[in-house]
This record gives structure tokens, C-alpha cells and sequence, in this order.
């Protein structure tokens, strides 16, 4: 099954996905994915329940080494030109350059102000004015502050769904990360948090290269400028949003766009 992906650009690989096989123990989930991703841009991700979507994300960051099992076969991911599985590179520090989003929002039980500024305190920062600068930066960055500045020292756990998703993405951006991953981050919210939480990617688009795995097609249709879609296991068909909802090259891709492959 041949993959086609738009000519690369100057700027195309900022992360740059090659020929990458990844497995869990003997079971490969991954087969020689190669995939340019571009700066600044918003990359979703789409395809059927199994397909190695999350893997994928969660080998960006490298969290999915924290699964005995998991291990790259062959292959590598460069982030701006750095192989990020060789031996000398700092996962502590690459996690910090990166920051992610889960499906189920999962704020600290601890204060809002606190989870806003979690990652700087981890990063030893005790300074009380540095951190309430940040934690009122990255609330304004997520579009929470108007919500939350009277009772930042409230639970976090008080505040409704979409806003603790809301929480932490400003967990995530308060180390100004590059880059952002986002694993089904609407797939437990109502339609109207939802909405916000889109409203709120557009909002930062350019100011983060996002890669976003979704379930829902007219999601990704809404939000991303690039979509890269899989199938067991495989890169598919790469292109601009538009091309792989409204002229998909692969029959493959047409199919699972128009709901006709599950
Ligand atoms: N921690 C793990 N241990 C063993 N196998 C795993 C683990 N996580 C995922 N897998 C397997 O890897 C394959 C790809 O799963 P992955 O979650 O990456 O797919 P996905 O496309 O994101 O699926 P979904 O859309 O359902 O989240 C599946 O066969 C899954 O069972």
C-alpha cells in the first residue's frame, strides 16, 4: 500500500518520522512510518480504533517508553534535526520541550494556581512573583483566566470538565513547550466544551506545532492544516486537511473519510 505525502518544503521537517517499526514485546504496531512534520502547523492524526495513532504521539515524547514492553524497532524520529532515541539525548528535557494532553483531563489534586505552575516548580522555580506571572500567562494562553482568577486557589477538581481540560493545556504550555501533543483531547467533553477547546487551538495556532489525534472527522476538518491518516499499523495518505477530506488519492482514505471503513 503506497503512502503519498505533499512534496516536503524547506521547513518540512521539524518533525521528521522515518521509516519508523515499533513494537510492544513481539506484537509491531508500527511499520515504517515516514512522516514530515512542519512547524507550526496542526497535524491530526486519524484512523480506525487500533491503528497505532497514540503510539505514534506518545512516541514524539518519548512517554511511551515508560511501557516495559514498548521499544523502537528500527527507524527514528528527528525533532529539529535531533534524533531523539539516541543515546545521548536527555528525556527529561526532551519531555519538557513537549507538552501533552490526554483524553481524560487529569488536573493535580491540588490547586488551580498549582497546576498552572506544576512543571516550573518541578523545574526548581521558587520565585513567587516568577511563578504567579506564569501561572496567569499560561491561564490567559488557555483561555481560563477570566474563569479562574478570583479562585486560583481553589481545587482544581471544582472546576467543570472542559475547564480542567482547559487547566491542563495551561499545565502543558506553562514551560512554553514547541511542540504540542494531544491525544483525543475532546473525546470526554460536551459539544460546547469542545468548541472551546478548538476555539482555543485555533487561538494558539502558530504559536505551537501541534500533532492531534482524533476520532472525529469533523474535528480534524475544523482544526488542522495537515492530516495524516493510518491503517493498521501504516501511513496511508498524508496532505493538506482539504485534499484528504475532499480529494483523497488512495481509495483507502476515501473510504474511511466517508465512513465506509470502520
Ligand atoms: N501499553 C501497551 N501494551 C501493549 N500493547 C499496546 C499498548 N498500547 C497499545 N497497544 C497496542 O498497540 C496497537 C495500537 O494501539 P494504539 O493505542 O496506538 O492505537 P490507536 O490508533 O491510538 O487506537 P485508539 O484510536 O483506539 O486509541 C493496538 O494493537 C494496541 O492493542
Amino acid at each position: 500500500m503506497p503512502a503519498t505525502s505533499p512534496s516536503p518544503t524547506p521547513d518540512a521537517s521539524f518533525i521528521q518520522v522515518e521509516k519508523f517499526n515499533y513494537a510492544y514485546g513481539d506484537h509491531q504496531v508500527i511499520f515504517d512510518v515516514d512522516l514530515d512534520l512542519h512547524r507550526q502547523d496542526i497535524t491530526a492524526l486519524i484512523g480506525p480504533s487500533g491503528c497505532g495513532k497514540s503510539t505514534l504521539l506518545r512516541a514524539i515524547n518519548r512517554i511511551n517508553d515508560l511501557v516495559d514492553i514498548a521499544r523502537v524497532v528500527s527507524g527514528h524520529i528527528r525533532i529539529d534535526g535531533v534524533d531523539i532515541y539516541s543515546p545521548e539525548v536527555d528525556v527529561i528535557s526532551l519531555r519538557r520541550n513537549i507538552g501533552m494532553v490526554f483524553q481524560k483531563y487529569n488536573p493535580f489534586p491540588r490547586s488551580i494556581f498549582e497546576n498552572a505552575v506544576y512543571g516550573l516548580r518541578v523545574a526548581g522555580v521558587k520565585d513567587k512573583q516568577e511563578l504567579e506571572e506564569a501561572a496567569e500567562r499560561s491561564l490567559k494562553l488557555s483561555a481560563l483566566w477570566d474563569e479562574v482568577k478570583d479562585r486560583l486557589h481553589e481545587p482544581a477538581t471544582g472546576l467543570s470538565g472542559g475547564q480542567q481540560q482547559r487547566l491542563c493545556i495551561a499545565r502543558a504550555v506553562a514551560l512554553q513547550p514547541r511542540i504540542l501533543l494531544m491525544d483525543e483531547p475532546c473525546a470526554a467533553l460536551d459539544p460546547i466544551a469542545t468548541a472551546r477547546i478548538e476555539d482555543l487551538i485555533a487561538q494558539l495556532r502558530g504559536q505551537f506545532t501541534f500533532v492531534i489525534v482524533t476520532h472525529n472527522m469533523e474535528q480534524a476538518k475544523r482544526i488542522a492544516d495537515k492530516t495524516a491518516f493510518f491503517y493498521k499499523g501504516k501511513l496511508v495518505e498524508y496532505d493538506d486537511t482539504m485534499e484528504i477530506f475532499g480529494n483523497p488519492k488512495l481509495k483507502l482514505t476515501e473510504q474511511y473519510v466517508t465512513g465506509r471503513l470502520v
